[in-house]
């Protein structure tokens, strides 16, 4: 990156820093090939003349935005497709290559969902001729496709779909069919004008009897006019809070027929005939979903690492009030409490990556397992999956509003891009399956694992902790990394006994279990949290403190510094269930307290490396506050001028509607 006109303030930063930020760079990528691999397909990608807008895309209207993002997302697959010639989606891992379809668009790109779920679930749920036959058309993009599950009157509740696909021996085909309003398909990213073919999840019958939802591939315009196909309702659901490009849409059926090949049949089949084969677990159905929940770490510690560039970055240039008279005004990043709103932040994405590289490979070898027959681990990976998926979108979102408070006025602005990321990141809280939704789903298991408990049955290892602190009242606290990990564990384990106490005490004679699960649920909630933070503080700390034996001393020391950041941050969060469930005394809580203060100024003269250890280009951080050279001022202003208002100086309503309102107001 080019050193020249960078302001003084970030020069000091840079050579302030105590690490090399390229190490930091490789280790995030994966390695120097990665870091190099992923550094040219942006260079070709963002140089592009005809990825840059005249016009910021947010003065655009809703339509020309979408044929916009459409324009510039073709290019870009056009690019990939010279770099990725050799890739298959068997041997897809996602690395901590960065999104640069965020170079490309500012917004969600309308292909998403093609690359992110038609394609994984052509993969996971297609039988081998099946997946021969579609899998390259949908690599290559011949075919677009989306995922559409949810309906216009069920989300959460899969079961209760209510498209139905009507098995017909006649004609050896599937009938499609929309039967209410409520059953429309509502909300797929891409199927309002983009996909040709999307998975459409429905309620399977055949001779006569009911199987439950099922995944169908269904061609829903015609390939070369793009016209809907007879029997085919489709279109977009309007604008909203964010994912403006997205291109969500619905979707209705009308006695439309596809082919019997036509269900996905990996996991179960029609025959010819029409006879049923069942699937060796039927949750093997909502595949995709456990798929992209683990995928969301990813995009999470991502999108957390573009909003710490930009807050930081901003944070040292920014100037405001004087802490001692007479003095210059400080750098509002020496403020203490900006250091809290920042730091935590940053932290955050590489607990978010490294925790999320852990779960990619259990979800690897898990599916693995599966693959030979062996479910087992099916359960633990899905109550490990949606309560990370949660707690992580709902912190993401939690710290990129925090990061937008930290800049101030300036953080307001959609050329800061902070409210965009902001609405991207808002959206995974519901999207791929709602927060407490899930956080109840793992509450299930818990409750499973706590019976286990109560019978002194052996645990899978996630949950074993539930043991080890099943007896004790209140456990031993030490103010050390392990300690806090321990109380956590302890926290957890108190707060699942308590819940399934809570079932109990609901379960009064005449109560079904149902309603006693409802009354508690809000305490299952509870427990799922402290569960799921007791996951995060152990494996990123195990993570961290591994990566950082991998590395030079003095960037070793700067993760371990971030990952107990990280653990002090939550452990004075939650001291109130620490002082429920450990020993911890107040005197403990200020020691901690004061190492929290410690490890702020310990981070703070690296903040700005940290940072530009995320290695994100001006383009894609699409950011008047948090390019790389600091010259907020100067983007600010030229971005302001680019407002369609600031084209003449007086705006015709001035003659049509303010000047008639002034003369009238004189008479
Ligand atoms: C370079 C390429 C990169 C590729 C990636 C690129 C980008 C990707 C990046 C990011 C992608 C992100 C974003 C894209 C943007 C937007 C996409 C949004 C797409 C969507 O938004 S798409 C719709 C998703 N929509 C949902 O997410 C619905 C949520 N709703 C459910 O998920 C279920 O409906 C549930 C679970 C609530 C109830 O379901 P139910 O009523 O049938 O089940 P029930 O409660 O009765 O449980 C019976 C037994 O099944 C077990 N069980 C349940 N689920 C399981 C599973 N998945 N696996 C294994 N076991 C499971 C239980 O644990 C229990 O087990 P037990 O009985 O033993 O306790
Ligand atoms: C930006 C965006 C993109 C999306 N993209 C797609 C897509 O590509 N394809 C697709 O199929 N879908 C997509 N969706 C839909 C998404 O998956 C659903 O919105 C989501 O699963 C939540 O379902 P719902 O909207 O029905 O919410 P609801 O289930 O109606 O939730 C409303 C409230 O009810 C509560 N609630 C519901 N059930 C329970 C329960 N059992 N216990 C306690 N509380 C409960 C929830 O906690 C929540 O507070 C997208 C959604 C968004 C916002």
């Amino acid at each position: 990156m080019a050193e020249h006109n960078v302001c003084v303030e970030l020069v000091r930063e840079r050579q302030k820093c105590t690490f090399e930020v390229q190490e930091l760079i490789h280790l995030i990528d994966g390695g120097i090939t990665a870091t190099e691999e992923r550094r040219e397909v942006e260079n070709v990608v963002c140089t592009d003349p005809r990825i840059k807008d005249v016009v910021p895309e947010e003065y655009l209207s809703h339509k020309e935005r979408y044929e916009n993002a459409i324009r510039k997302n073709c290019i870009l697959q056009e690019i990939l497709k010279k770099y990725t010639e050799k890739r298959t989606w068997d041997n897809f891992r996602p690395s901590n290559k960065y999104r640069i379809s965020s170079g490309v668009v500012k917004d969600i790109s309308p292909f998403m969902l093609h690359t992110g779920m038609f394609i994984p679930t052509l993969v996971n749920q297609s039988d081998d001729e099946q997946k021969a036959k579609w899998v390259p058309k949908a690599m290559s993009m011949e075919i677009i496709g989306t995922y559409a599950q949810t309906e216009l009157g069920h989300g959460s509740f899969i079961r209760g779909l209510e498209t139905t696909a009507t098995y017909d021996p006649n004609t050896e085909e599937f009938v499609l069919n929309t039967p209410n309003l409520t059953s429309y398909k509502w909300w797929p990213g891409g199927l309002a004008h983009t996909a040709n073919h999307c998975i459409v999840v429905a309620q399977l019958y055949s001779k006569g009897q009911h199987y439950g939802v099922h995944p169908f591939f269904v061609q829903i315009r015609d390939i070369e006019t793009h016209v809907p196909l007879p029997g085919i309702k489709v279109g977009e659901i309007g604008p909203k809070l964010g994912f403006q490009t997205a291109n969500n849409g619905f979707l209705g059926f009308e006695n439309f027929r596809i082919p019997r090949r036509n269900m996905l049949m990996k996991n179960a089949q029609v025959l010819k005939d029409g006879t049923y084969i069942k699937s060796k677990n039927d949750k093997l159905t909502y595949g995709t979903m456990v798929f992209v929940r683990v995928i969301i770490l990813f995009d999470l510690a991502f999108e957390l690492s573009r909003a710490a560039t930009i807050a930081v970055r901003y944070s040292a240039v920014r100037h405001q009030s004087q802490l001692k008279a007479n003095e210059p005004e400080l750098q509002i990043i020496d403020y203490v409490t900006q250091q809290h709103k920042l730091f935590i932040g940053v932290s955050t994405s590489h607990v978010f990556r490294v925790v999320g590289l852990w779960l990619w490979n259990t979800y690897v070898k898990v599916n693995a397992d599966i693959g030979k027959g062996n479910m087992d681990q099916l359960p633990e990976l899905h109550a490990l999956a949606c309560c990370l998926k949660a707690v992580c979108s709902r912190d993401a979102a939690a710290r990129v509003e925090e990061f937008r408070l930290a800049c101030g006025g300036h953080g307001f602005m959609t050329s800061s891009n902070l409210p965009i990321i902001n609405g991207i990141v808002s959206a995974s809280i519901t999207y791929e399956g709602e927060f407490s939704v899930l956080m109840l789903q793992t509450a299930r298991f818990l409750m499973k694992a706590w019976n286990g408990v109560l019978a002194r049955k052996t645990l899978t290892p996630t949950v074993s902790y539930l043991s080890k602190f099943s007896n004790s009242d209140r456990v031993q606290w030490a103010n050390t990394t392990a300690g806090i990990i321990s109380g956590f564990q302890a926290a957890a384990a108190g707060k699942t006994k308590e819940a399934y106490a809570a079932i109990q005490s609901y379960l009064k004679p005449g109560t079904d279990y149902e309603d006693a699960w409802n009354s508690a649920s809000v305490q299952l909630v509870s427990a799922s949290e402290a569960h799921c933070r007791a996951i995060l503080c152990e494996i990123s700390w195990s993570e961290m403190q591994r990566l950082s034996k991998t590395v030079s001393p003095n960037l070793g020391k700067v993760l371990l510094e971030l990952a107990e950041l990280y653990l002090t941050y939550w452990s004075l969060e939650k001291r109130g269930d620490l002082l429920m469930y450990t020993t911890i005394s107040t005197a403990d809580i200020a020691k901690l307290q004061a190492r929290y203060e410690e490890l702020l100024a310990l981070i703070r003269p690296n903040a700005v490396g940290i940072v530009d250890g995320f290695d994100i280009r001006d383009e894609i951080l699409n950011s008047t506050l948090g390019a790389y050279d600091g010259r907020v001022y100067e983007r600010l202003m030229e971005e302001a001028k680019k407002s369609p208002l600031n084209a003449e100086p007086v705006n015709e309503s001035f003659h049509k509607y303010i000047k008639p309102l002034m003369l009238k107001a004189k008479l």
